[in-house]
């Protein structure tokens, strides 16, 4: 086991029922024995170096964030840095693909979720890439149990038992190659505080996870490489340069050679697009690659023109691979990864099976091949698939086309994409805007975050999988159509939406949902906060930078319950509580903050109350 910088034992604070942390450490999460498994003192030593080291950097990289974003807001709009010209038209490549991972035509992806990883794992994929981030939830439970089921996933001692079925669930002798993805930058992890301040969520995923199990997965899953992972939402290369770095710390700590760990990085904001040769340049020694991140990036094209109203999405089911901005940014990925020898993945498509519906099953199925088609024929190496059923379908079309080669890097360099422009990948996406699409955003936008705040990241509505990214378009396209009276097509007459039509679109839809799933669940569900902190965020009149970081607010379930604060605790408690209690949400963040489930106003809520306003950008500060 990897050992960091030693920390006597004198040092060392005891907080809680039981956790052993290194000094400036606090795990203020439930105490649980298998969680302690994780939270050991050298882990958390480790976290906690890491976070000392950079946490000035992704402050400076988040603060650049917002820069680029008020640029954006007066007008700019996103293109190539003229400064890192060099970079682009220079020869250059990658360090080679490691032969562990050289065939990735089809990846499952998934939360951290014990009988997931299995079925996973145990899938026919070529890579399972199990999620912190999109597909989940962060709570705390979901987290640590996350951590502990990689753990036992990488130490092939994993399984399940479904009572309810009888039925024992463990790993097949052949299984998929691991890719981990941690949470965005943007996210702190409230329960664990490092020098007083909640550490980077994704530091803490990334960091536990490598340290216990980077050298068994090396030695039996890597052969000699690794672990593996998917970097999301990053907008710039500044922020794969601090990847870059964290990766040769890591590396440093655990004494395993340099280029060992390898990531891919989703291309997924707009502003990425821009900076593709770039954040492989700062990778070059840890990259297998990039990967059309399709639902985020839509996302990040109308939260990036937030300021444009000339920008205006037409419906989200009308915003697929075949607009011409989406198909300019997949090609000229698949043209960059491949002049600089990595592969180059395609994205999600989100259908999945329909079980008790044999025709609609088909057609959904004919979506899916008809998107891998184009995707293989287009030269992507491999390819995203959101459940099992849509495995063997994916790979027959993945290896009719391309047949036993592992990947296209060599052969599909795409040339011919050199050519896409700055106006091609910014190009206004075409199609109608309606009410069915506005009543569809409120309809999944309010049930997919009452899953998330009772625990679920990715959930099957209307025959699709929504996670946080498809949720986000929902939410900011209302919020688009909102800000800037977008005129919807209702049954042939012009319809403006206002605050009115949407007040009563979402009682509307409110309706519905009870009737779709039942008064009881409906009651015992989270439907009236989910419609709260959805309604606010479609009608801020700034927009929000992400859903989950207000949201966040709501799962956070300190330990101890009770925190005895001095005054001046009890006074920024207070002001950062009062900051957040306003509008729609008054009695609802009453309620939460004092309910018997989440236990007093801690200082660690505020905090992180304070933090997610001032992250999102738009309320305190
Ligand atoms: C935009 C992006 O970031 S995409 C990447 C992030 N999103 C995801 O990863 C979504 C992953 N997919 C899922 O979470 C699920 O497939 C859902 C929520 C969409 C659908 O879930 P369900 O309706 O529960 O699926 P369903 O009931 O058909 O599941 C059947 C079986 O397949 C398993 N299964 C379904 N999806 C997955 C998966 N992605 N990985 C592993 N097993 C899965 C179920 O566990 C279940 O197993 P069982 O028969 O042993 O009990
Ligand atoms: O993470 C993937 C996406 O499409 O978003
Ligand atoms: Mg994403």
């Amino acid at each position: 086991m990897m050992s960091v910088g030693v920390v006597p034992p004198s040092m060392a604070r005891s907080v809680g029922v039981a956790y052993d942390v290194p000094e400036g450490v606090e795990i203020r999460g439930r105490y649980e024995e298998e969680f302690a498994r994780i939270l050991t003192r050298d882990a958390l030593q480790f976290v906690a170096e890491l976070q000392r080291e950079f946490r000035n950097r992704i402050k400076y990289a988040m603060e650049c964030r917002g820069e680029a974003q008020r640029k954006y807001n007066a007008g700019m709009l996103p293109c190539f840095d003229p400064a890192t010209k060099y970079v682009r038209d220079t020869d250059w490549v990658c360090a080679p693909v490691p032969p562990a991972v050289a065939d990735r035509k089809v990846e499952i992806t998934g939360p951290v979720e014990r009988k997931m990883i299995i079925n996973a794992l145990n899938s026919g994929a070529k890579v399972f890439m199990a999620d912190f981030e999109d597909a989940l939830s962060p709570s705390w439970e979901n987290l640590m149990k996350g951590q502990v089921n990689l753990k036992d996933a990488v130490d092939r001692t994993i399984s399940f038992h479904d009572r309810t079925r009888n039925r024992m669930y463990k790993l097949d002798n052949q299984t998929a190659k691991l890719f981990v993805r941690p949470r965005g930058w943007h996210l702190q992890e409230a329960h664990v505080l490092i020098d007083g301040e909640p550490a980077t969520g994704c530091l803490v995923d990334f960091g536990l996870y490598f340290y216990h199990n980077q050298a068994n997965f090396r030695a039996t899953q890597g052969a000699g490489h690794g672990p593996f992972f998917y970097l999301p939402k990053m907008e710039h290369s500044r922020e794969a340069n601090i990847w870059n770095c964290v990766f040769e710390r890591a590396e440093e700590v655990a004494g395993i050679p340099k280029g060992s760990i390898r990531a891919t990085v989703l291309i997924e904001t707009l502003p990425a697009v821009f900076q593709m040769d770039e954040i492989l340049y700062e990778l070059r020694d840890h990259s297998v690659g990039l990967n059309c991140g399709r639902w985020d990036y839509i996302f990040s094209y109308v939260k990036t023109f937030q300021g444009h109203p000339d920008r205006l999405l037409p419906d989200r089911v009308q915003v697929g691979m075949a607009q011409h901005f989406m198909r300019s940014y997949s090609e000229l990925l698949i043209r960059t990864c491949h002049r600089r020898g990595v592969h180059a993945m395609g994205g999600m498509a989100a259908q999945i099976p329909i079980r008790d519906d044999p025709v609609a099953n088909e057609a959904a199925m004919e979506l899916v091949r008809k998107d891998k088609l184009r995707e293989v024929r287009a030269g992507h190496d491999g390819t995203w698939a959101a459940h099992p059923g849509l495995i063997p379908a994916i790979m027959e079309v993945f290896t009719s086309n391309m047949g036993h080669t592992p990947h296209q890097i060599q052969t599909m360099k795409r040339e011919d994409a050199a050519t896409i422009t700055e106006d091609d990948l910014l190009q206004r996406p075409t199609g109608v805007r309606t009410m069915e699409g506005l009543r569809l955003n409120t309809r999944v936008g309010i049930q997919y975050v009452a899953a998330w705040l009772t625990g679920t990241g990715s959930v099957p509505l209307y025959n699709l999988m929504e996670d946080a990214a498809t949720a986000e378009i929902s939410r900011v396209q209302n919020w688009q159509w909102l800000k800037y009276g977008a005129v919807l097509d209702g049954d042939g007459v012009g319809v403006k939406v206002t605050l009115d039509l949407f007040g009563r679109v979402v009682e509307e839809e409110m309706a519905r949902i009870e009737r779709e799933v039942g008064g009881e669940k409906f009651r015992s569900g989270k439907y009236k906060e989910a419609c709260k902190i959805f309604t606010k965020q479609c009608t801020a009149p700034t927009l929000d930078n992400f859903l989950t970081l207000d949201a966040y607010n709501y799962i956070v379930v300190i330990h101890p319950k009770q925190y005895v604060g001095s005054t001046r605790d009890v006074s920024l408690c207070a002001s950062a509580g009062l900051r957040h209690l306003h509008g729609l949400l008054m009695d609802e963040k009453t309620e939460l903050l004092t309910g018997a489930n989440m236990g007093a106003c801690s200082m660690e809520q505020c905090m992180i109350f304070e933090s997610n306003n001032l992250a999102n950008g738009s309320k305190s500060g």
